[in-house]
């Protein structure tokens, strides 16, 4: 409804060929979907790192508790489309993130559950971030992942793979094991958002494609469509 009432405001106050050349960027606009992934765990878990990683390609020196909620964004191509990547990246503190648990599960696309695999109970708490998020009514069909991060701690870890690899499995999540600090793990951390986003681009999803215009206004259609190769 947003891009009906941009366009045709906007276009009253323009020339005609203003208007057509205002109307075609707002058909890219809309032709690019936009896939919005929660990222949930305990604090402390590397969630912002993580984030950051994939969206600015560094980890940052230094990081404060998350409060509600940070967007990052990256637009990625697959199959010769570009998508936007929303990452929500959310607050493990309770006090930090209470007023915004709604927002958070509204209309997401998929989940990617991050615990620290030097710390046992953050991988023993997933089990209560998986309750919050099946009580948000997020369907069974919004793809969810399981990551492990600070696998450069090498000395230090805790969880064992197989354990985690076993709750994956009985929850249905591909897992990853990586490090937001290491350099070298940063294509498994790309991969982590890249395989998410190969997933819903292959699902039936809808899609923004269709744009018809109406007595001069722009209005979307709704398509479904099943995609399968997808080169992840
Ligand atoms: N060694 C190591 N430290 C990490 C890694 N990822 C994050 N950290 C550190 O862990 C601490 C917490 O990282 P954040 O990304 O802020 O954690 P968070 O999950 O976003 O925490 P909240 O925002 O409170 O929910 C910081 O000191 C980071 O530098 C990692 O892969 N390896
Ligand atoms: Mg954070």
């Amino acid at each position: 409804m947003d891009f009906q009432r941009a366009g045709r405001s906007r276009a009253s106050s323009s020339s005609n060929d203003a208007a057509s050349s205002i109307t075609s960027s707002l058909e890219l606009s809309i032709q690019t979907r936009i896939f919005k992934i929660i990222v949930i765990g305990d604090s402390n878990v590397g969630k912002t790192c993580l984030t950051f990683r994939f969206t600015g390609g560094s980890f940052p020196d230094k990081t404060e508790a998350t409060i509600g909620v940070d967007f990052r964004e990256k637009a990625v191509e697959i199959e010769g489309e570009t998508i936007k990547v929303q990452v929500w990246d959310t607050a493990g503190q309770e006090r930090f993130r209470k007023s915004m648990v709604e927002h958070y599960y509204r209309n997401v696309h998929a989940v990617v559950f991050v615990y620290d695999v030097t710390k046992m109970t953050s991988f023993r708490n997933l089990q209560t971030w998986i309750e919050e998020c099946n009580g948000h009514r997020v369907s069974a069909s919004v793809p969810r992942v399981l990551v492990g991060n600070k696998c450069d701690l090498v000395e230090h870890i805790q969880v064992p793979s197989n354990m985690a690899l076993k709750f994956a499995d009985s929850h249905n999540m591909l897992l990853f094991e990586t490090s937001a600090k290491d350099p070298r793990e940063s294509q498994n951390v790309d991969s982590i958002f890249m395989s998410i986003a190969c997933r819903l681009k292959a699902q039936k999803s809808l899609l923004y494609r269709d744009v018809e215009r109406e007595d001069g206004r722009v209005r979307l259609t709704q398509e479904t469509e099943t995609k399968s190769s997808c080169p992840c």
